[in-house]
């Protein structure tokens, strides 16, 4: 509610609004006010002369139906405005104060019809959404709240004011406990909020329970190996598993197998508490078997939390935390390994072995294009995790030569 009204009320609280209307660029940003402003070249690009413009964002209290609202109105613009009509990520933020981003869209409706009105009535009559549009006067633009049937009768004109650029990107306000989750009960509170609307749930946290992680002592050593898709994980730690008479582990570990399409579909914040608690129980599943012999284990939190990152902060690479920024330190409370390796590859080379493993040509190229920001993000994040960071591995030579790669920084590292 507080946030509804402070979105509202942008110059009453310095909210800045920020839209990604290319995310090759920075995000363009502007503030409300009382008295007409010119805009910017760029501003009026977004704004365009004769189109129907229109910004929107769910409020509502509860955390896990505000995201899934959220999450559904995506899915909704995407499917019916993409002919005649541009759809942005859009934001409402306090810089750099944390938690204050409210999410939403922006339309620019290019077509002669009402497409765009249609759907946001619709959306307005069945869902706790706000809807805001905006008129183009010459050099001015003004916004005010929006209503199909009459003009809402408190609604006050403001005018679009360009703003300086944030100096933490929007997206990186919110990470904590919405993307990455920094002890278990964060993300275990998440999915207990969610039993009633997945059952799945309930399952899940019956696993994490069962399995709380015994308490670890002077064992045998942990090493995690992390990569993106296809950078030889699965090759290499399966020969460290037999050269090594190591325990092999992954995160998320099988026992949630069986819910994680379930979980994939939902919002991130869900989705993001589901791998959480995986590795919890993966920690749980390392610290009995490091009793035993060493532990390799195929991805755990440095995966967690760079694929996190990575799909929560739009556009460039320069929009990341800061590498200096809390989000990329360990949680308290999961067991850490005493080596993690970080596998690299070439986008060529990884596209190569994507290739050879027969995945579908098209699927593969389209990735690669569109994608292509997202792979630099989520291997940049990876690097800036601290305590324990990662050791970077060149993984193009053969597989034996990975290996003996990795046994030598093993060797040195662990005393294996
Ligand atoms: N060092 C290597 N050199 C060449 N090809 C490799 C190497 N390591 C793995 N591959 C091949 O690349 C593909 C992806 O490897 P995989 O181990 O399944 O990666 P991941 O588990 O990281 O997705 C497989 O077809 C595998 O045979
Ligand atoms: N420890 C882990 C492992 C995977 N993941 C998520 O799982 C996805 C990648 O998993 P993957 O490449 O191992 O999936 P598969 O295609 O191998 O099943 C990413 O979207 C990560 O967000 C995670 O969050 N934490």
């Amino acid at each position: 509610m507080l946030k509804s009204a402070m979105f509202r009320c942008g110059q009453l609280c310095s909210r800045v609004f920020a839209v990604e209307f290319d995310l090759r660029t920075e995000p363009l940003y502007f503030t409300l006010s009382s008295t007409p402003q010119e805009l910017h070249h760029a501003h009026q690009q977004l704004f365009g002369d004769g189109e129907k413009l229109f910004s929107l964002h769910v409020h509502c209290d509860n955390r896990t139906e505000k995201a899934r609202t959220h999450a559904e109105i995506k899915h909704k613009l995407s499917d019916t405005l993409s002919r005649d009509c541009d759809v942005f990520e859009a934001s409402a933020f306090i810089p750099n104060v944390k938690n204050s981003v409210v999410k939403g869209f922006f339309i620019r409706d290019k077509s002669t019809t009402s497409l765009s009105e249609d759907i946001l009535k619709t959306l307005q009559q069945s869902k706790s959404v706000c809807v805001f549009s905006y008129k183009r006067e010459g050099q001015h633009c003004w916004q005010e709240q929006w209503s199909p049937v009459s003009p809402v009768e408190d609604s006050v004109r403001k005018y679009v004011t360009p703003a300086a650029a944030a100096e933490h990107h929007p997206s990186t306000l919110n990470i904590r406990n919405a993307d990455v989750y920094y002890c278990m009960n964060e993300a275990y509170e998440v999915l207990q909020e969610c039993t009633d609307i997945i059952p799945e749930s309930k399952e899940v946290l019956k696993l994490v329970d069962e399995q709380l992680e015994k308490s670890r002592g002077e064992g045998f050593p942990v090493i995690v190996i992390e990569g993106l898709d296809a950078t030889g994980k699965t090759t290499l730690t399966e020969a460290l598993r037999d050269t090594l008479n190591a325990t092999l582990l992954k995160s998320p570990p099988q026992c949630l197998a069986p819910f994680r399409q379930r979980f994939d579909s939902e919002p991130p914040l869900i989705r993001r508490a589901f791998y959480a608690l995986g590795n919890y129980i993966t920690a749980a599943h390392i610290g009995k078997e490091s009793q035993r012999a060493p532990v390799i284990v195929d991805r755990y939190w440095h995966s967690t939390a760079a694929y996190a990152i990575a799909t929560a902060v739009g556009g460039r690479v320069e929009n990341l935390p800061k590498p200096d920024s809390e989000l990329y330190q360990w949680p308290e409370d999961l067991l850490k390994p005493n080596l993690v390796l970080l596998l690299t590859v070439s986008p060529e080379e990884r596209l190569r072995r994507l290739r050879d493993r027969g995945q579908d040509k098209t699927v593969e190229e389209a990735e690669l294009e569109i994608n292509q920001l997202f792979r630099l993000k989520v291997e940049e994040a990876y690097k800036r995790i601290q305590n324990p960071a990662c050791i970077i591995v060149d993984a193009s030579p053969s597989p034996q030569e990975v290996l003996q790669q990795v046994q030598h920084l093993i060797r040195n590292k662990c005393h294996l």
